[in-house]
């Protein structure tokens, strides 16, 4: 569930068919998509054309919205975010309200479609959405509220898409919308100032949250949030366990971009697409084994967790 730090009293809802105020385009409600903090988006067709249409309470949010999806769309940045094509105002109920058209991006959110497609396409969508954070943070904002149910991966070309700007923050300011289970504060690995390690820190959790399964991840809420809990899993995951040194180094805030960490992912599932079959059973071998390979791996393991984690370590304990 997202938290927001400015809660809209009461998000309207679109009539059937509508017209803007100021740009006369006029929309066929097909039906509501979803309804959270900001707003309500809608499937809508537009001169036959189909278009999401998200409306909310307050056009302040709105318009800082559509002020984030203008910045990086510019140029050849156009795959952040859906694009945006029209801006206007409405009267619902006598009142007026701003909304905004944007693409409909035909697909599936990140999480069914790892469900659907297999946890072998985990890697490879974190790299892509990697991409997407790095566009966005050079523009000088913060997603917040990175979670996979904000994330898009489009049918036509497996592309993955931010949906939901409506948690994207200045950088340097306290992040306005987030869900706990990707909070770097709730896992006491940080504070929520919006800052692009905030992001690397979401975008690690979702890594974890993605590749193994709901049982594990549940078991996670019973006990106090550490990522302690989450390097355990990474130990004793097959798929995660390559990629632990990227995971560790976001979960301690080591990255300054998301384009570090996105090269440094990329060589690993390069290295694993191209020698797969030996060095999966490699790695497995070595962690079945109970002699020397497989104490050298763990042990490699914990000495770069406690390499790595060692300051904060003290920090939190001390
Ligand atoms: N451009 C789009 N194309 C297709 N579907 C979309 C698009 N934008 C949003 N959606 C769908 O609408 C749903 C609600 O959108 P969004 O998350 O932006 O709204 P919200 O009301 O701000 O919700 P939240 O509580 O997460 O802030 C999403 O889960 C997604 O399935």
């Amino acid at each position: 569930m997202t938290m927001s730090f400015n809660q809209s009293p009461h998000i309207p809802s679109l009539p059937r068919q509508f017209q803007g105020k100021w740009n006369k385009k006029s929309y066929h409600v097909l039906r509501e998509l979803g309804r959270g903090a900001n707003g309500a988006v809608y499937l809508t067709t537009q001169g036959g054309v189909k278009r999401a249409v998200k409306v909310g309470a307050e056009g302040m949010d709105i318009l800082m919205e559509v002020n984030v999806l203008k910045s990086v769309q510019q140029g050849r940045d156009s795959q952040v975010g859906p694009l945006l094509c029209d801006v206007d105002d409405l009267v619902i109920d006598g009142k007026p309200c701003t909304f905004y058209a944007m693409e409909y991006l035909e697909g599936e959110q990140l999480d069914r479609y790892i469900r659907q497609s297999g946890v072998d396409w985990v890697a490879v969508m974190i790299v892509q959405l990697l991409a997407r954070l790095h566009v966005l943070h050079k523009h000088g904002w913060v997603f917040g509220d990175l979670k996979p149910e904000n994330v898009m991966v489009t049918k036509s070309s497996k592309q993955v898409r931010l949906i939901d700007f409506g948690g994207v923050t200045k950088q340097g300011n306290a992040v306005r919308q987030f869900t706990e289970e990707y909070d770097r504060a709730y896992w006491h690995a940080g504070d929520r100032k919006a800052e692009i390690s905030y992001d690397l820190f979401s975008a690690a959790v979702m890594m974890v949250r993605l590749a193994v399964d709901p049982q594990t991840w549940k078991s996670s809420h019973s006990e106090t949030r550490h990522t302690v809990w989450l390097c355990d899993i990474i130990r004793k995951s097959d798929g995660l366990y390559p990629y632990r040194v990227p995971l560790l180094k976001a979960f301690h805030g080591k990255y300054s971009t998301a384009g570090e960490m996105r090269a440094e992912m990329l060589e690993i599932l390069k290295d694993l697409t191209v020698a797969a079959p030996q060095k999966q059973k490699h790695i497995q071998k070595q962690k079945r084994t109970s002699g020397a390979g497989g104490m050298g791996i763990s042990g490699l393991f914990v000495a770069s967790l406690l390499l790595l984690a060692g300051t904060l370590y003290y920090a939190w304990f001390m």
